[in-house]
Protein backbone atom coordinates (compact mmCIF):
# COMPACT_ATOMS: atom_id res chain seq x y z
CA UNK A 1 0.00 0.00 0.00
CA UNK A 2 1.22 3.24 -0.72
CA UNK A 3 1.59 6.24 1.97
CA UNK A 4 -1.79 7.84 3.26
CA UNK A 5 -3.50 4.26 3.57
CA UNK A 6 -3.89 4.93 6.85
CA UNK A 7 -6.13 8.03 6.43
CA UNK A 8 -8.74 6.23 4.92
CA UNK A 9 -11.89 4.75 6.07
CA UNK A 10 -14.76 2.93 4.36
CA UNK A 11 -16.97 4.28 7.61
CA UNK A 12 -16.43 8.15 6.38
CA UNK A 13 -17.18 7.31 2.99
CA UNK A 14 -20.26 5.68 4.13
CA UNK A 15 -21.57 8.26 6.05
CA UNK A 16 -21.24 10.35 2.81
CA UNK A 17 -22.93 8.73 0.97
CA UNK A 18 -25.82 7.81 3.55
CA UNK A 19 -26.17 11.79 3.98
CA UNK A 20 -26.97 12.34 0.30
CA UNK A 21 -30.71 11.37 0.05
CA UNK A 22 -32.86 14.29 1.56
CA UNK A 23 -36.39 13.55 2.94
CA UNK A 24 -37.93 14.52 -0.85
CA UNK A 25 -35.68 12.51 -2.31
CA UNK A 26 -33.02 14.74 -3.54
CA UNK A 27 -29.88 14.21 -4.06
CA UNK A 28 -27.50 16.65 -1.94
CA UNK A 29 -23.97 17.51 -3.38
CA UNK A 30 -22.09 18.28 -0.93
CA UNK A 31 -22.19 14.61 0.65
CA UNK A 32 -22.12 13.05 -2.87
CA UNK A 33 -18.65 14.96 -3.27
CA UNK A 34 -17.41 14.18 0.14
CA UNK A 35 -18.24 10.26 -0.45
CA UNK A 36 -16.00 10.64 -3.86
CA UNK A 37 -13.01 12.13 -1.99
CA UNK A 38 -13.11 9.57 0.35
CA UNK A 39 -12.98 7.31 -2.85
CA UNK A 40 -10.49 9.22 -3.97
CA UNK A 41 -8.15 8.96 -0.94
CA UNK A 42 -8.48 5.28 -1.28
CA UNK A 43 -7.22 5.22 -4.84
CA UNK A 44 -4.41 6.81 -3.76
CA UNK A 45 -3.64 4.37 -0.95
CA UNK A 46 -3.37 2.04 -3.91
CA UNK A 47 -0.23 3.38 -5.46
CA UNK A 48 0.48 5.88 -8.60
CA UNK A 49 -0.42 3.53 -11.05
CA UNK A 50 -3.86 4.79 -10.47
CA UNK A 51 -3.30 7.92 -10.48
CA UNK A 52 -4.45 8.86 -13.72
CA UNK A 53 -7.78 7.56 -12.68
CA UNK A 54 -7.93 9.73 -9.51
CA UNK A 55 -6.58 12.77 -11.35
CA UNK A 56 -9.51 12.58 -13.60
CA UNK A 57 -11.90 12.01 -10.85
CA UNK A 58 -10.31 15.20 -8.79
CA UNK A 59 -11.13 17.20 -11.74
CA UNK A 60 -14.57 16.25 -11.89
CA UNK A 61 -15.01 17.10 -8.13
CA UNK A 62 -13.54 20.38 -8.63
CA UNK A 63 -15.49 21.86 -11.02
CA UNK A 64 -18.51 20.93 -9.42
CA UNK A 65 -16.80 22.19 -6.01
CA UNK A 66 -16.01 25.27 -7.90
CA UNK A 67 -20.27 25.68 -8.54
CA UNK A 68 -20.80 25.17 -5.05
CA UNK A 69 -18.23 27.89 -4.17
CA UNK A 70 -19.55 30.47 -6.59
CA UNK A 71 -22.18 32.92 -6.32
CA UNK A 72 -24.87 30.68 -7.84
CA UNK A 73 -23.80 28.13 -4.87
CA UNK A 74 -27.31 27.44 -4.00
CA UNK A 75 -28.17 26.44 -7.31
CA UNK A 76 -25.87 23.72 -6.82
CA UNK A 77 -27.10 22.46 -3.71
CA UNK A 78 -29.15 19.19 -4.83
CA UNK A 79 -28.61 17.37 -8.19
CA UNK A 80 -32.26 18.16 -8.66
CA UNK A 81 -31.78 22.00 -8.21
CA UNK A 82 -28.23 22.00 -10.43
CA UNK A 83 -30.83 20.37 -13.82
CA UNK A 84 -33.48 22.66 -13.58
CA UNK A 85 -31.20 25.64 -12.95
CA UNK A 86 -28.46 24.91 -16.16
CA UNK A 87 -31.41 23.69 -18.37
CA UNK A 88 -33.40 26.85 -18.04
CA UNK A 89 -30.48 29.05 -18.59
CA UNK A 90 -29.12 27.14 -21.34
CA UNK A 91 -26.28 26.21 -19.49
CA UNK A 92 -25.80 22.47 -20.90
CA UNK A 93 -24.49 21.82 -23.84
CA UNK A 94 -26.32 18.97 -25.83
CA UNK A 95 -23.89 18.51 -28.88
CA UNK A 96 -20.27 19.05 -27.46
CA UNK A 97 -18.08 18.47 -24.64
CA UNK A 98 -18.98 21.29 -21.73
CA UNK A 99 -17.91 22.36 -18.57
CA UNK A 100 -21.15 21.91 -17.20
CA UNK A 101 -22.22 20.61 -13.57
CA UNK A 102 -24.67 17.98 -15.57
CA UNK A 103 -22.63 17.14 -17.46
CA UNK A 104 -19.41 16.64 -15.10
CA UNK A 105 -22.16 14.69 -12.37
CA UNK A 106 -22.67 12.26 -15.47
CA UNK A 107 -19.34 11.01 -15.29
CA UNK A 108 -19.13 10.32 -11.79
CA UNK A 109 -22.74 8.95 -12.00
CA UNK A 110 -22.04 6.54 -14.33
CA UNK A 111 -18.64 5.51 -12.34
CA UNK A 112 -21.30 4.82 -9.03
CA UNK A 113 -22.74 2.65 -11.47
CA UNK A 114 -19.38 0.48 -11.41
CA UNK A 115 -18.66 1.07 -8.06
CA UNK A 116 -22.08 -0.16 -7.01
CA UNK A 117 -21.21 -3.53 -8.68
CA UNK A 118 -17.43 -3.79 -7.67
CA UNK A 119 -18.32 -3.34 -4.20
CA UNK A 120 -21.43 -6.02 -4.58
CA UNK A 121 -18.58 -8.38 -5.75
CA UNK A 122 -16.33 -7.66 -3.34
CA UNK A 123 -18.99 -8.23 -0.67
CA UNK A 124 -20.39 -11.39 -2.69
CA UNK A 125 -16.57 -12.64 -3.22
CA UNK A 126 -14.78 -15.75 -1.80
CA UNK A 127 -12.34 -15.16 0.46
CA UNK A 128 -9.56 -15.93 -2.26
CA UNK A 129 -11.21 -14.14 -5.12
CA UNK A 130 -8.90 -12.02 -7.13
CA UNK A 131 -9.67 -8.18 -6.67
CA UNK A 132 -8.93 -7.70 -10.19
CA UNK A 133 -10.81 -9.79 -11.76
CA UNK A 134 -13.92 -8.29 -10.04
CA UNK A 135 -12.96 -5.52 -10.88
CA UNK A 136 -12.25 -5.93 -14.13
CA UNK A 137 -15.10 -7.50 -14.86
CA UNK A 138 -17.65 -4.92 -13.63
CA UNK A 139 -15.66 -1.83 -15.20
CA UNK A 140 -16.35 -4.01 -18.07
CA UNK A 141 -19.97 -4.20 -17.80
CA UNK A 142 -20.45 -0.31 -17.03
CA UNK A 143 -17.91 2.11 -17.15
CA UNK A 144 -15.87 0.93 -19.71
CA UNK A 145 -18.68 1.02 -22.78
CA UNK A 146 -18.35 4.36 -21.79
CA UNK A 147 -13.82 4.74 -22.33
CA UNK A 148 -11.84 4.97 -25.71
CA UNK A 149 -9.39 1.57 -25.93
CA UNK A 150 -6.85 3.50 -24.70
CA UNK A 151 -8.00 4.48 -21.57
CA UNK A 152 -9.70 0.81 -21.16
CA UNK A 153 -6.31 -0.82 -21.89
CA UNK A 154 -4.64 1.47 -19.28
CA UNK A 155 -7.52 0.56 -16.83
CA UNK A 156 -6.96 -2.92 -17.28
CA UNK A 157 -3.35 -2.89 -16.67
CA UNK A 158 -3.93 -0.77 -13.19
CA UNK A 159 -6.18 -3.46 -12.28
CA UNK A 160 -3.69 -5.93 -12.27
CA UNK A 161 -1.78 -4.16 -9.51
CA UNK A 162 -4.62 -4.60 -7.34
CA UNK A 163 -3.96 -6.28 -4.21
CA UNK A 164 -6.10 -9.56 -2.94
CA UNK A 165 -9.75 -9.38 -1.75
CA UNK A 166 -8.82 -9.69 1.61
CA UNK A 167 -5.87 -7.13 2.06
CA UNK A 168 -7.83 -5.25 0.38
CA UNK A 169 -11.02 -5.54 2.72
CA UNK A 170 -8.72 -4.86 5.52
CA UNK A 171 -7.60 -1.61 3.88
CA UNK A 172 -11.26 -0.38 4.72
CA UNK A 173 -9.61 0.35 8.07
CA UNK A 174 -12.90 -0.81 9.41
CA UNK A 175 -11.56 -4.29 10.99
CA UNK A 176 -11.39 -7.68 10.13
CA UNK A 177 -12.63 -8.93 6.18
CA UNK A 178 -15.87 -9.95 7.73
CA UNK A 179 -16.49 -6.65 9.40
CA UNK A 180 -15.49 -4.79 5.99
CA UNK A 181 -17.79 -7.25 4.25
CA UNK A 182 -20.65 -6.26 6.91
CA UNK A 183 -20.11 -3.02 6.24
CA UNK A 184 -20.36 -3.28 2.45
CA UNK A 185 -23.60 -4.75 3.25
CA UNK A 186 -24.76 -1.74 5.38
CA UNK A 187 -23.44 1.19 2.53
CA UNK A 188 -24.42 -0.32 -0.38
CA UNK A 189 -28.51 0.24 -0.54
CA UNK A 190 -27.73 3.99 -0.02
CA UNK A 191 -25.19 3.62 -2.91
CA UNK A 192 -27.61 2.75 -4.88
CA UNK A 193 -30.32 4.85 -4.02
CA UNK A 194 -28.09 8.17 -4.75
CA UNK A 195 -27.33 5.85 -7.92
CA UNK A 196 -31.19 5.16 -8.87
CA UNK A 197 -32.24 8.74 -7.59
CA UNK A 198 -30.33 10.40 -10.27
CA UNK A 199 -30.47 8.04 -12.87
CA UNK A 200 -34.12 8.72 -13.05
CA UNK A 201 -33.57 12.53 -12.47
CA UNK A 202 -31.19 12.54 -15.90
CA UNK A 203 -33.47 9.89 -18.19
CA UNK A 204 -36.63 12.37 -17.14
CA UNK A 205 -34.75 15.06 -18.95
CA UNK A 206 -32.69 13.38 -21.45
CA UNK A 207 -29.51 13.85 -19.59
CA UNK A 208 -28.05 10.26 -20.25
CA UNK A 209 -26.23 10.94 -23.15
CA UNK A 210 -24.36 14.20 -22.65
CA UNK A 211 -21.26 14.02 -24.65
C1 LIG B 1 -15.22 1.50 -0.51
C2 LIG B 1 -13.83 1.37 -0.91
C3 LIG B 1 -13.55 0.41 -2.00
C4 LIG B 1 -13.76 0.92 -3.35
C5 LIG B 1 -12.65 1.73 -3.84
C6 LIG B 1 -12.91 2.30 -5.13
C7 LIG B 1 -12.11 3.51 -5.30
C8 LIG B 1 -12.51 4.19 -6.55
C9 LIG B 1 -12.17 5.60 -6.50
C10 LIG B 1 -12.35 6.37 -7.51
C11 LIG B 1 -12.93 5.86 -8.77
C12 LIG B 1 -12.54 6.69 -9.87
C13 LIG B 1 -13.70 7.19 -10.65
C14 LIG B 1 -13.25 7.56 -11.99
C15 LIG B 1 -14.19 8.50 -12.63
C16 LIG B 1 -14.07 8.34 -14.09
C17 LIG B 1 -14.95 9.30 -14.81
C18 LIG B 1 -14.77 9.03 -16.30
O1 LIG B 1 -15.39 8.13 -16.81
N1 LIG B 1 -13.92 9.79 -16.96
C19 LIG B 1 -13.58 9.55 -18.35
C20 LIG B 1 -14.46 10.39 -19.23
O2 LIG B 1 -14.29 11.74 -18.90
P1 LIG B 1 -14.42 12.86 -20.03
O3 LIG B 1 -13.23 12.69 -20.94
O4 LIG B 1 -15.70 12.59 -20.74
O5 LIG B 1 -14.39 14.15 -19.28
C21 LIG B 1 -12.11 9.81 -18.56
O6 LIG B 1 -11.77 9.63 -19.89
C22 LIG B 1 -11.40 8.85 -17.67
C23 LIG B 1 -10.17 8.87 -17.42
C24 LIG B 1 -9.54 7.99 -16.36
C25 LIG B 1 -9.81 6.53 -16.42
C26 LIG B 1 -11.02 6.06 -15.68
C27 LIG B 1 -11.01 4.59 -15.46
C28 LIG B 1 -11.99 4.23 -14.40
C29 LIG B 1 -11.77 2.88 -13.85
C30 LIG B 1 -12.68 2.57 -12.72
C31 LIG B 1 -12.11 2.78 -11.38
C32 LIG B 1 -11.06 1.82 -11.02
C33 LIG B 1 -10.60 1.90 -9.61
C34 LIG B 1 -10.00 0.63 -9.21
C35 LIG B 1 -9.66 0.54 -7.78
C36 LIG B 1 -10.45 -0.37 -6.98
Amino acid sequence: MAEGAETFSLREVLVAFTACVSEQREVRVDPYLAGWKGLVRFLNCLGTIFSFISKDAVTKIEIIENYRNSDQREKYLTVQSMVEYELANGLVDLQKRSDSGCRTLLRLHRALHWLQMFLEGLRTGKDNSKTSVICSETYNASLANYHPWIIRKAAGVAFCALPTRNTFLETMNVGTAEEAVAMLGDALPYICEVYKITEELYAQHKLLDLP
